[in-house]
């Protein structure tokens, strides 16, 4: 039976159907969701996009873009990838927390390793990540670290205690320098024990340093025409076959001569890690997940510590009231048991990452998908700024005022302060660095006051870690000097 057709009332869907029609239409179909579109943004200029803003200024032109557009802008930019730059905590939250299993790192982040067979923590996704972060973040829980407090400490001391030749000189010293060498110190010292010569250490130094300069210039040429030639291209390279040839041999002097009894550091913690299975970790994956660690722990540690000084320097009134909570301490070295009695160190060491707030986290989605009622296609660049969440009026009262005690007074959403990042792919090494931190600064400001060179004030300098142009340039007294200079 060929079906009634449809009357000039009822043209077979479209409602409002006919209510005499003879033919059972069913429940009225949804209409197909309509798909939807890509965030609003600038229309940028011919072949070079938004670009031009962002040169300007990577960290002020979130803030411009987000006051124009709104919280999910679309950023046009040469290259494959859309970039789309996201503002509201919650999305950010949505990214990096409730749907991080629909992101992974992408593109730009794997060239950060490109080096590498195997992938580090910090860039790798999927599977392999989430095995090595089962085997190895127990390593970098409270008792473990407490196990490697006494190398964190000793490399602290005999570091600091070298600062001792500035003292009085009147001399500006760059503290990143300093610090740099201290990270260094501590994050070889907590990994391998031993204590490194100093001639090793600085080739460290230089080489993760020489190796990040390259990283960012990678990064940036994903998204770029292929084959244009990398700045600091062989450098880079010589700087990564040495990192190779120094953990090898770390590793291969370790295997040679065990740790004696009762000793614990972060590469034996590794070489004890197993799976489920009882598979321990590849020599290949031993030397780039150290690699990883030293990468994500050097620079980034340094460089918060040199704002931190400088924001001390320039509140006295905030170092006053962390020198009482120091004092309060006595006299006796730091310990991991004294980090829960030193909330306001804490709390200072926060506020000065929430204003250091680097340019750019990112995450790509896998599919396509969407945010904030915004279509983000697969392989988009989803970019975060740490910059602009910390300092925006509507979730932080009086944002750009160095106010420590904002972390014990106000709410803080956490999506508008990540200076570790958030969700399970949170900094893995935060308990370390915060232990860093609290152990450096008590032992700096028993031993010195810092004091910054006139008319110092810090602005960012973009880097793969955000640091302040021209250094942190300070002169060192003793801690009770009568007056210093201003
Ligand atoms: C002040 C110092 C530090 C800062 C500001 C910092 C910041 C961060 C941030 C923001 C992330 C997440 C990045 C993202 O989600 O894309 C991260 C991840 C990571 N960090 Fe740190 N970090 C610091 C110190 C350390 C230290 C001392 C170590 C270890 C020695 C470390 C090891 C790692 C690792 C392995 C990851 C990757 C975690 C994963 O993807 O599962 N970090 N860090």
């Amino acid at each position: 039976m060929t079906p009634p057709k449809p009357t000039s009332s009822c043209p077979a869907a479209p409602a409002p159907a006919d209510p005499r029609c003879p033919v059972d239409h069913g429940a009225r179909p949804a209409p197909p969701p309509r798909p939807a579109s890509l965030p609003p943004g600038p229309r940028g200029w011919p072949a070079v996009g938004a670009l031009p803003l962002l040169l300007r200024d990577i960290y002020r032109a979130p803030e411009r873009l987000r006051d124009r557009y709104g919280d999910v802008v679309r950023v046009p930019v040469p290259g494959r990838a859309e970039l789309i730059l996201v503002n509201d905590p919650d999305l950010v939250v949505e990214v990096f927390n409730r749907r991080a299993s629909d992101y992974g790192k992408g593109e730009m982040n794997y060239a950060l390793f490109s080096s590498e067979r195997h992938l580090p923590l910090p860039v790798s996704d999927g599977e392999p990540w989430k095995r090595m972060r089962r085997l190895l973040s127990p390593k970098f829980g409270a008792r473990q670290l407490e196990a490697v407090s006494p190398l964190v400490r000793e490399a602290i001391e005999e570091r600091i205690d070298r600062w001792q030749e500035h003292v009085g000189s009147g001399r500006p010293v760059d503290l990143d320098g300093p610090w740099s060498d201290l990270t260094m110190s501590v994050l070889l010292r907590s990994m391998f024990t031993t204590r490194i010569d100093d001639r090793t250490i600085d080739e460290a130094v230089v080489a993760f340093r020489t190796f990040a300069y390259y990283a960012a210039f990678k990064m940036i040429a994903t998204n770029a025409p292929r084959g244009l030639p990398l700045p600091y291209q062989r450098r880079g390279e010589r700087a990564i076959r040495w990192i190779h040839a120094f953990l090898d041999r770390m590793v291969r002097e370790r295997r040679a001569a065990q740790l004696p009894d009762g000793g614990s550091d972060i590469l034996q913690m590794l070489l004890d890690a197993v799976d489920d299975d009882g598979r321990p970790m590849t020599d290949e994956e031993l030397r780039s997940e150290l690699f990883g660690l030293i990468f994500g722990g050097f620079e980034t540690t340094a460089s918060a510590l040199s704002w931190t000084v400088a924001m001390l320097d320039l509140h006295p009134d905030v170092a006053a009231t962390l020198d009482d909570e120091i004092a309060a301490l006595g006299d006796a070295p730091p310990t991991a048991a004294d980090l829960d009695r030193l909330p306001y160190l804490h709390a200072v060491f926060d506020e000065a990452q929430r204003l250091q707030g680097g340019p750019m986290f990112s995450r790509t989605p896998i599919e396509d998908t969407e945010l904030g009622g915004h279509r983000v296609p697969r392989g988009s660049i989803v970019w975060i700024s740490p910059y602009a969440l910390h300092r925006d009026p509507r979730h932080w009262r009086d944002p750009e005022r160095f106010d420590p005690a904002r972390f014990a007074r106000d709410e803080i959403h956490k999506g508008a302060f990540l200076p570790f990042g958030l969700g399970p792919r949170k900094c893995m090494g935060m308990r370390l660095a915060y232990m860093e931190a609290a152990f450096a600064l008590v032992t700096a400001r028993r031993r010195y006051r810092f004091r910054l060179a006139p008319g110092f004030v810090p602005r960012h300098q973009f880097h793969i870690s955000t640091g302040m142009k021209g250094g942190c340039p300070v002169t060192l007294h003793p801690p009770r000097a009568a007056a210093l200079p201003r």
